[in-house]
């Protein structure tokens, strides 16, 4: 293996295969034992029609109702306008089951800062920007609802995630408890389909849907990368050399995404 995978491999925490059970049953009970030792009521989470937010929200669900009848898991949709997959997210809300569910439309929040910023600097906001405002509205969301609620507001970053930094800095990147972190794409459909989610969901085509002029865009589309080999890669497999390097690069690019905003004390970036 090279020398960097393995760096990145343990920096990422991925197995090379893993029991889907056992992996589920830590993880609930780690969102158990954090919500406890925070003195926190349960969870929120947005459920996107997607992978990642599909297998949190049940795994989620299963942890509030092990904590009791005062506990609570709020699933929340948070489409901008409509969302073109919203069949999808409807089928995810009703695997996950959570305890509360809600909708918040970011819409005129997001719409409103377009109209903000164009004011400001007499130019539109790019399509890619306005991507990350709508990640962050709704990283505002759920901190709302988890502040009125005594809640933890749950992020689904993970290994094949984590690695190349394909999350919006302080938007869907801003959370307090990362259930997924450890795992790569594929151990996560696995864990979904163990815990009996319909295949369509598991299948499912990851997107980030954040742009206007490309809905549903897939994620292997906008990185240049497949999750194939980004999972390869951190299961500590041989991949093309060309595929390694840039997976490399990438992960060192977008370090200052996996560490607090950098300081006069950090030296990290200086190699
Ligand atoms: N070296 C450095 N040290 C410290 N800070 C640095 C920096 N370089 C940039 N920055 C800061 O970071 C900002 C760029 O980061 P950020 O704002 O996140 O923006 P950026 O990484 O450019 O874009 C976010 C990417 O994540 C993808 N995404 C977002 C949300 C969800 C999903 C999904 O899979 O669902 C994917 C999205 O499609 C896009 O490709 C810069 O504007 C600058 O403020
Ligand atoms: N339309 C949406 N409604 C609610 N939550 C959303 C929406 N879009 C994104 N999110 C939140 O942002 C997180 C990051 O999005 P991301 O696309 O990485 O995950 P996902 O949609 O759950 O899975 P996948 O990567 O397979 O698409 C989601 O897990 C979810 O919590
Ligand atoms: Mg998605």
């Amino acid at each position: 293996m090279r020398a960097l995978q393995a760096e990145i491999i343990a920096e990422m925490g991925v197995k090379p295969t893993i029991d889907p059970a056992e992996e589920v049953e830590r993880r609930i009970q780690f969102l158990i034992d954090y919500a406890a030792a925070a003195n926190a009521q349960g969870f929120v989470l947005g459920i996107s029609g997607g992978v990642d937010s599909t297998l949190a929200g049940r795994m989620a669900q299963l942890a509030v109702e092990r904590m009791g009848d005062h506990a609570n898991f709020v699933g929340v949709r948070l489409p901008y306008g409509v969302q073109l997959d919203e069949e999808d997210a409807q089928a995810a809300m009703d695997f996950v089951g959570a305890r509360t569910s809600v909708t918040i439309n970011i819409r005129d929040a997001v719409d409103g800062m377009e109209n903000a910023y164009e004011s400001g600097l007499g130019k539109q906001i790019t399509d890619f920007n306005k991507g990350n405002v709508k990640a962050r509205s709704r990283m505002i969301a759920q901190y709302a609802i988890a502040g009125d609620h005594g809640l933890l507001v749950i992020g689904t970053d993970h290994g094949a995630e984590s690695v190349t930094g394909f999350f919006t800095k302080y938007g869907d990147g801003g959370a307090d408890i990362l259930p997924l972190f450890g795992l790569n794409k594929r151990q996560i459909r696995s864990m979904l389909e163990y815990m009996g989610a319909p295949a369509f969901l598991y299948e499912k085509l990851p997107t980030a849907d954040l742009l206007d002029d490309k809905p549903l865009q897939a994620d292997e589309a906008e990185l240049g990368l497949d999750y194939d080999d980004i999972d390869d890669y951190l299961e500590g497999r041989e991949i093309d050399e060309e595929i390694a390097a840039r997976i490399e690069a990438i992960w060192k690019r977008s370090r200052h995404k996996r560490t607090t905003p950098v300081s006069i004390l950090d030296d990290w970036w200086r190699d």
